[in-house]
Formats: structure tokens, C-alpha cells, sequence
């Protein structure tokens, strides 16, 4: 296989195995300790507070939930919050742990002071989710054995463990589950200045000269999200080694991020997908999750946890009770006109039609 110049090409890596690189770069790039960790400062002051008295008592930590939205270093606080105890971390997922024996199983073979990390906490089905929070108390399960009227109920004590629980639904959580977590902290959106240092800080990972100017340029663009700025990166680097200088300077930056779909205000191609249905299918809305999923091939879910929450706080979108409305702002973004009568309606695509400029993205 040859590029357009002729030169030997390597296989392209999709699916699985793509996704698989993408996280072990992704990896490599997570910060290891509360001192490396960028910005979140009352976060980080909190959790310091916990850990050190932790430490100082010589005992494990109180259960630690983390909040927010995708992206903003809920796993990397719990490898943190492992490292700075010196304990050994085990990780699992809501989705990963079908049955209460499951979790049983995961739990008897925790020992004195590891941090079990429950991702996606929300996401535990409810017998699960009863059995964690009377282990998170008492450490202590009741395994039972058997079925029917023969089953046994043995109950078995278990090691001091911290759990460490991450989800971007706080709300959807149970209150006895909510109650049992000492600590809980709410990751906000990263400033730019600080999506800058996170950016410069992962530059020198990936030996990338890139300079102060692209540095807040990918910054301004990554929707207050290390997880992005730092792909945003990775792409500045890919166009700077192929067209550029190989150095990352504004141009560079510039040029990528035009590549890749992501505009001046850190849209995306899904967002401004959700925005143009928005706008030309529904005339602004209001339009239930769903209808605008299915409108843009998505998931309810990812709109809801990816787009949405960017777009209510860029002031481009807002959610009512009726169902989600682009405001004045989105329309004019899209370089639509907007409605006369308000924030909805039927509008129809302006002068300067933003309807080619939503589908030539
Ligand atoms: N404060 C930070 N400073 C430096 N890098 C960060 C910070 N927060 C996150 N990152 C980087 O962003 C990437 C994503 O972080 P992480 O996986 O911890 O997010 P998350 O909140 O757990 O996301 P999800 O909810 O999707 O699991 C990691 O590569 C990490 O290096």
C-alpha cells in the first residue's frame, strides 16, 4: 500500500485495535500524582486533606465518588488516590458486574487497604448495588449459596477497603449508596488556561515542541476537557509531522483542527450535527433526547453525556421540560437565521445558509 507520494504505508489500524492504542497513549499521559494533576483545585485540596489523614492514621480512606462529565480525570484521581496510598488498585465497572456473586467474588478476594475503583457506578443493578453499600459499611458480605427454600446465607467478613466510585449521573444514584461514600467531589469543566498547562504538560510527554499561542489555541477548542485537549494534541502532532515542521506552532494548530472538524468554539462534528437537527429538522425545538438521537444516528445516551452537556454550557442549547431548544446564540453559530418569535420555532435557513455549512462539516 503507497500514500499519495508513493511512499510504503502501514496497515491501517481500526476498530478494536485503534481504540486500544488511543487508550495507552491516553495512559501514558495521565498524570501520577496530585502534584502532576492540573487544575480542579478545591478537588485536589479536598482530596489531599483525605489521603494525608488517611496516611497518618496508617488506616485505609474513607469511600471516595467522583462526579462529572467524560474526560475531566475521575480515573486518573483513583490511580492517584491508589498511588498516593501506596495501595493496590482493582478496577471494575457498573456495567461489568451483572450479579450480587459477582461483586462477592471481587470483594473476597480484596485485601487490607486496597481501593476497589467502580466505574460507571450508576450503572450497578440493584441487588448489586445493595450488597456494595452494606460492604462499604459494615465490610462484611452474605454470600448465598444454593437456591430455593435450600439456600444458605454464609456471611463473610472482609478486609478495610476503600471504594472509589466515578459516574457522570451523581443524581441517578440511590441515597443508601450516595450516604456510604465519605468524600464526594464534583469535577467541573477545565478552565483554558488550565487545558493549556495539561496540553503543555503532555506535549513534553510526547517530545512535541509546541508553543504557548497552539497551546491555548487547542485549548480554546477542547470543550473544557483534558481527555480532548489532549487527542486535539495528538492530531496537531500527526499534521505537524506530515505537513508541517514537524514543530507544534499556531498554524500547525490551526491547520489540524480545520482537518478534524473542530471549530472555533470547540464544536464538533456531533455537535453540530445535534445543533443543525435542532435548528432545520425540529425549527429549534422543543424536541424530546430520543427523536434528536435517532435524528443523528447517536445514542440517547451519548448525546445526552457528550454533546449536551458542552452545548447547555456554551449557552447553544437548553433543556426544558418540553425537550431540548437551540437558543438565538446556536442558530446564529450555525450560520442559520433565527426564529423571530424567540429561541423556537420554524426557522428556515438564512441568507448566509448554514444548511451547507452543518453538511459540508
Ligand atoms: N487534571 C488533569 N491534568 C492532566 N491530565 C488530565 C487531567 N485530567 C484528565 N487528564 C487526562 O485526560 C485523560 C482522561 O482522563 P480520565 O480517563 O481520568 O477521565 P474520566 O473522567 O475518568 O473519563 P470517563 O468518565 O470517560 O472514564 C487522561 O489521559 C488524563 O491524562
Amino acid at each position: 500500500m503507497a500514500d499519495d507520494f508513493g511512499q510504503d504505508l502501514p496497515p491501517r489500524v481500526t476498530g478494536a485495535d485503534a481504540d486500544a492504542i488511543e487508550r495507552s497513549v491516553e495512559a501514558a499521559l495521565r498524570p501520577r500524582s496530585l502534584d502532576e494533576f492540573v487544575g480542579q483545585q478545591t478537588v485536589r485540596d479536598q482530596l489531599a486533606l483525605v489521603l494525608r489523614a488517611a496516611v497518618r492514621r496508617g488506616g485505609s480512606a474513607d469511600h471516595i465518588l467522583l462526579s462529572g462529565p467524560p474526560g475531566l480525570g475521575k480515573t486518573t484521581l483513583a490511580m492517584i488516590v491508589a498511588g498516593e496510598l501506596g495501595a493496590s488498585l482493582r478496577v471494575t465497572s457498573g456495567p461489568a458486574i451483572q450479579h450480587a456473586g459477582d461483586l462477592a467474588a471481587i470483594l473476597s478476594s480484596l485485601d487490607e487497604g486496597d481501593i476497589l475503583f467502580v466505574d460507571e457506578i450508576h450503572r450497578l443493578a440493584r441487588p448489586v448495588e445493595e450488597m456494595l453499600y452494606l460492604a462499604m459499611e459494615d465490610f462484611r458480605v452474605d454470600v448465598v449459596v444454593g437456591k430455593g427454600p435450600g439456600a444458605t446465607s454464609i456471611p463473610l467478613t472482609l478486609p478495610a477497603f476503600t471504594v472509589v466510585g466515578a459516574t457522570t449521573r451523581a443524581g441517578l444514584l440511590p441515597a443508601p449508596l450516595r450516604d456510604r461514600f465519605g468524600f464526594t467531589a464534583h469535577l467541573d469543566f477545565y478552565e483554558a488556561a488550565d487545558l493549556a498547562r495539561i496540553i503543555a504538560r503532555s506535549a513534553g510527554l510526547l517530545a512535541l515542541d509546541v508553543d504557548a499561542d497552539a497551546a491555548s489555541e487547542i485549548a480554546s477548542r477542547s470543550r473544557g476537557t483534558p481527555r480532548i485537549a489532549n487527542r486535539l494534541l495528538r492530531r496537531v502532532r500527526d499534521w505537524a509531522e506530515i505537513h508541517g515542521s514537524g514543530k507544534g506552532d499556531l498554524a500547525a494548530a490551526r491547520a489540524a483542527l480545520t482537518v478534524y472538524e473542530v471549530d472555533d468554539r470547540g464544536l464538533d462534528r456531533l455537535d453540530r450535527a445535534v445543533l443543525g437537527a435542532l435548528c432545520t429538522r425540529f425549527g429549534g425545538g422543543p424536541v424530546g433526547l430520543s427523536t434528536l438521537a435517532v435524528s443523528v444516528g447517536e445514542e440517547p445516551q451519548t448525546v445526552e453525556e457528550v454533546a449536551e452537556p458542552f452545548l447547555v454550557r456554551e449557552g447553544l442549547m437548553t433543556r426544558t421540560p418540553r425537550g431540548r431548544v437551540a437558543t438565538p446564540e446556536a442558530w446564529v453559530h450555525m450560520g442559520l437565521t433565527p426564529p423571530a418569535n424567540g429561541a423556537s420555532g420554524m426557522g428556515q435557513p438564512g441568507a448566509n445558509d448554514g444548511h451547507s455549512r452543518l453538511f459540508d462539516a
